[in-house]
C-alpha cells in the first residue's frame, strides 16, 4: 500500500461493528484504539443525541472533522472507529486517504438496523426507511474510500477483528 498503513480507520454504516471491532483489533494487536463519538463526547462533556439535539447535525459533522485533523496528526499505530457520517465530510475523506489504510464493515441495511436501533443514534431513531435510504446514499462513499470491504452480516465480531488485523499486518508489510 502507497500511503500510511500505520493508522487504521473502520468506517461503515451505524450498527456495522466499527466501535466494538476497534476495541478489540487495539486489544489483539496491543495498540491503542480510539473511537471518534467517545472523543467528541468526552471533549463536549455531551452524549451524541444531546449533541445532536442542542446544537444540530451540522456541528456535530464540524467536530468530527475537526477532531479527524487531530488525530491525523498522532503518530501510528492506532486504530480508529469513526462514526458512520464521519467519512461523509470531503475534508475527512481528504484524510481518511492520505493518512489512514481504511476498513469497510459493511452489511445488509436491515441488519444494521436492528443493531443500530436506540436513544443512543439519533438518525436510527428516525425509522427503518429513514435508515435505508440513508446506507444507500452513503454505500458509494464508503466503497470509494475503502481499502479492503469486509462482510460482517453474519460473523461474529472477534472473528471480524481477527480478519482485519490479518488484513491490516498484511497491509503494512505490503
Ligand atoms: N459482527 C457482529 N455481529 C453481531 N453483532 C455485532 C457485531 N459487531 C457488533 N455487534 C453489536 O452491534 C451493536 C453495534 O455495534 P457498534 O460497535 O456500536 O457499531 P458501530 O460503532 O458501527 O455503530 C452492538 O450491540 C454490538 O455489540
Ligand atoms: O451515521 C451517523 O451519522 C452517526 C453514527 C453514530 O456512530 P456509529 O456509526 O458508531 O453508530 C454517531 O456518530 C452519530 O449517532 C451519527
Ligand atoms: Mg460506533
Amino acid at each position: 500500500m502507497s500511503k500510511s498503513s500505520s493508522r487504521l480507520a473502520l468506517i461503515g454504516m451505524m450498527g456495522a461493528g466499527k466501535s466494538r471491532v476497534a476495541e478489540l483489533v487495539g486489544q489483539h494487536a496491543s495498540v491503542p484504539a480510539w473511537d471518534l463519538d467517545v472523543l467528541i463526547e468526552r471533549e463536549q462533556g455531551f452524549r451524541i443525541a444531546e449533541i445532536f439535539q442542542r446544537r444540530g447535525e451540522a456541528y456535530f459533522r464540524e467536530l468530527e472533522q475537526r477532531t479527524l485533523a487531530g488525530l491525523s496528526l498522532r503518530p501510528g499505530p492506532f486504530v480508529l472507529a469513526l462514526g458512520g457520517g464521519a467519512s461523509v465530510h470531503p475534508q475527512s475523506q481528504k484524510i481518511l486517504t492520505s493518512h489512514f489504510a481504511v476498513v469497510w464493515l459493511d452489511a445488509p441495511a436491515e441488519v444494521l438496523y436492528q443493531r443500530a436501533y436506540g436513544p443512543d443514534r439519533p438518525l436510527a431513531a428516525r425509522g427503518a426507511s429513514f435508515f435505508e435510504t440513508l446506507a444507500n446514499e452513503r454505500r458509494p462513499i464508503y466503497e470509494g474510500l475503502a481499502d479492503w470491504r469486509v462482510d460482517v452480516a453474519s460473523i461474529p465480531a472477534e472473528k471480524v477483528a481477527a480478519c482485519i488485523l490479518s488484513w491490516w499486518r498484511g497491509a503494512a508489510d505490503a
